[in-house]
């Protein structure tokens, strides 16, 4: 894999497919920055005032951030820190931030993710959770899709006893524009394995709404 994108993250050069920021192919952001100067004027814009004479290559750069998991490998990811361990009751991560874009209206949608598993035999390093996340996020998406993702990464990487993922999302082309509902939450979930009864499905539901004091 090349041309990886990445936060400016000290860890990014230790982990399989990531790249740092300041490697952008500097031809591919001249080729986008050309395509958002054109915009700008079809907008009624002028791409020569001051104030947006750096805007295309700005939002070039951040249009490849905001999809750079395109380039990533979560899967590589997270077979990256597998370790042996004999525990085997369900590890949640909760509250993991998600920034990601609609593929309808290439608008933000921003929430939280919850994400648990039961270990058969390995446990994950737990960072790598909200890696696979991001890794998903970092793409045009709809919230489904996003939550399958990551439920089925962690599904065929660990091969746990089972995966449970739950995301609630803010999306904003139903807040700022369209219909604008401002306060509308979509909630989504995705389970396999033993998160498919119900009884540990109203576990994880039940750890994931109570509050750490
Ligand atoms: N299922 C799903 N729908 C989404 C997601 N993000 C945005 N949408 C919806 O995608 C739909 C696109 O519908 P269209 O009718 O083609 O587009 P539109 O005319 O801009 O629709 P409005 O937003 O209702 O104005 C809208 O209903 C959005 O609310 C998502 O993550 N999942
Ligand atoms: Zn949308």
């Amino acid at each position: 894999m090349s041309n990886h994108y990445i936060t400016d993250d000290d860890e990014a050069d230790d982990l399989p497919g990531y790249q740092k920021i300041d490697r952008y192919d500097p031809q591919l952001i001249d080729n986008l920055s050309a395509h958002y100067k054109d915009i700008l004027t079809q907008l009624g814009e002028d791409p020569e005032r001051e104030g947006l004479l750096k805007t295309p290559e700005r939002v070039a750069k951040a249009m490849l951030y905001l999809t750079h998991g395109y380039k990533l490998d979560a899967k590589a990811i997270l077979t990256s820190a597998l370790f042996k361990e004999d525990y085997s009751q369900m590890v949640i991560v909760k509250d993991i931030e998600v920034y990601s874009m609609c593929e309808h209206h290439m608008l933000p949608f921003f929430g939280k993710a919850h994400i648990a598993y039961i270990p058969n035999g390995h446990v994950v390093g737990l960072s790598k959770i909200p890696r696979v996340v991001d890794i998903y996020s970092r793409r045009l998406q709809v919230q489904e899709r996003l939550t399958n993702e990551i439920r089925d990464c962690i599904q065929e990487t660990l091969k746990p006893i089972g995966v449970g993922v739950v995301m609630e999302c803010r999306h904003l082309c139903m807040c700022m524009r369209g219909v604008q509902k401002q306060n509308s939450v979509t909630t989504t979930s995705a389970f396999t394995g033993g998160f498919l009864q119900e009884k540990t499905r109203a576990e994880f539901l039940n750890l994931i709404s109570s509050k750490l004091s």
